[in-house]
């Protein structure tokens, strides 16, 4: 039997005093998106934080492809640098305005010591670019010349470029109008039917319907209900994420 892509066993984080997160505990499988939910102070981001190694937990463990993986080793951490990439919330200060396009995509192949000629890094980057839906003459230009959809999938493209098996992205359409979050959507989506495993958080219910294949909730740093999507959404178990799916606005009906 294969070990899961991601194993996240009794995690715990505590700042100050009060613990952030308590006893969190999930496996994500290969291809399996999973959709983090919760009220803000949920601890959704402390737990990306922990997933990508930016932080050490408290207590627990996670492991990646059946390996302990310990964020206070600075190889372990380049490695995982590797498996996991990250895109955030908003595509306008996540990219440096002074650099091209081509420079921010190829930022994690230079920092990550992973392509060794300048051709190597240009087909990669524009192969991240097309991968994409951005064309190839994109990599010359600059951030303030793309609106909003086209800067996150350019911040997509830096995630994608060191080819991880695991994207972590941190509400990545909340800063973006309807119809495009509906194409980023798709485009994390078509990513992850190529090979790339996403694990999002969004308090936008219809992108972690769209996306994932399972949902976790998460209230004031515990989780109170993982399964499938489809079914947590028709049939919540939990009070809080009954709570959760009411506070979804509608369109009055007419
Ligand atoms: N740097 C910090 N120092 C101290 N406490 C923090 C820090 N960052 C977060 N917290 C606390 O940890 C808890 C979890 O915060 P976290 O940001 O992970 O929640 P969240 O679910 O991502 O919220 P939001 O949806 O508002 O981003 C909250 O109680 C928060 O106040």
């Amino acid at each position: 039997m294969t070990a899961p892509l991601l194993e996240v066993r009794d995690l715990g984080y505590t700042y100050r005093r009060d613990p952030a997160l308590e006893n969190v505990s999930f496996t994500v499988d290969r291809g399996q998106n999973l959709g983090i939910v919760g009220e803000s102070g949920a601890g959704k981001t402390t737990l990306l934080r922990l997933l990508l190694g930016l932080t050490r937990p408290t207590t627990g463990g996670i492991d990646t492809d059946g390996v302990p993986f310990d964020a206070g080793d600075r190889a372990a951490l380049r490695r995982h640098r590797t498996f996991a990439q990250a895109v955030f919330q908003d595509p306008y200060s996540s990219l440096d305005p002074r650099q091209n396009v081509g420079r921010i995509v190829s930022e994690p192949l230079r920092s990550l010591h992973l392509s060794t000629t300048g051709s190597e890094t240009r087909t990669r980057v524009a192969s991240a670019l097309e991968a994409v839906g951005l064309p190839a003459d994109a990599a010359e230009r600059y951030p303030h010349e793309f609106s909003g959809g086209q800067r996150q999938r350019i911040a997509i493209a830096r995630a994608i470029v060191p080819r991880p098996q695991l994207l972590v992205a941190d509400e990545p359409v909340s800063a973006l109008d309807l119809s495009t979050r509906v194409r980023i959507v798709e485009l994390l989506s078509s990513l992850s039917i190529g090979g790339l495993t996403v694990v999002v958080v969004s308090h936008d219910l219809g992108t972690v319907a769209a996306l994932c294949e399972r949902t976790l909730v998460l209230e004031r740093g515990r989780v109170v209900e993982q399964g499938p999507t489809a079914a947590l959404l028709a049939a919540p178990e939990h009070p809080y994420t009954r709570k959760l799916l009411a506070a979804v606005p509608r369109l009055p009906r007419r």
